[in-house]
């Protein structure tokens, strides 16, 4: 069953073509990976299915209500809130928050502030609180970049298991070596 379509899409910026002729079908459930070099539009096409970019040229048709979820590539947090309280603001599943704050032993992280954090921590907050948004299409903006090894390991195998619970169709832009994607994706979409 086709969840979204992605038809035709153009877009530039200040005269320069980033995205030209994006065609792109994602049936429910599917796990997408998308790749491509710097700065070729990866990142656009996610907001312009997300509808927080308006494409010059073609559309975006849902065939299900998207309710979406999206880590954005830099994680974006409220200085001024504790990472509690930051949380407490949109991750609205507080099943899903306290089971993943319990796997990843972030309990002595919430009473800091987002600045106090290193930046894996801070990707692997801002993951915790994408899951934890209700979401039948979830959206993953590189959310491997600054994680070591094992905390890698860690968020992809919850990633997996979240998505085979819920049937939840999945976006994401990732920059991983050789068949390491394959682990986690049906189909791989390259931007050239
Ligand atoms: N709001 C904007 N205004 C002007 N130019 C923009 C804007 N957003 C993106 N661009 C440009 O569009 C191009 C594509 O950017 P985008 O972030 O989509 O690439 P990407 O494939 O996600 O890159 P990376 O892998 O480096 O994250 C870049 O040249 C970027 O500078």
């Amino acid at each position: 069953m086709v969840f979204l379509r992605v038809n035709n899409v153009k877009k530039s910026f200040d005269g320069k073509k980033v995205l030209d002729r994006v065609f792109m079908e994602v049936n429910k459930g599917e796990r997408v990976i998308i790749k491509g070099p710097n700065g070729i539009g990866k990142t656009t096409l996610l907001k312009i299915i997300a509808g927080i970019i308006t494409p010059d040229e073609g559309s975006v048709e849902f065939y299900e209500k998207p309710k979406i979820s999206f880590q954005f590539q830099n994680a974006v947090f409220l200085p001024w809130l504790s990472m509690k309280e930051n949380l407490a603001l949109f991750a609205k599943d507080t099943e899903m928050l306290n089971n993943l704050i319990e796997y990843f032993s972030l309990k002595d992280f919430l009473h800091l502030y987002p600045s106090e954090l290193s930046g894996g921590y801070q990707q692997i907050f801002s993951f915790v609180r994408t899951l934890s948004v209700p979401h039948n299409l979830l959206i993953l903006d590189e959310p491997f970049k600054s994680l070591d090894p094992e905390m890698k390991k860690k968020e992809k195998n919850i990633l997996k298991k979240h998505l085979e619970d819920k049937k939840i169709t999945l976006l994401m832009v990732s920059h991983q070596e050789g068949e390491e994607d394959k682990e986690i994706a049906d189909q791989i979409f390259t931007l050239a």
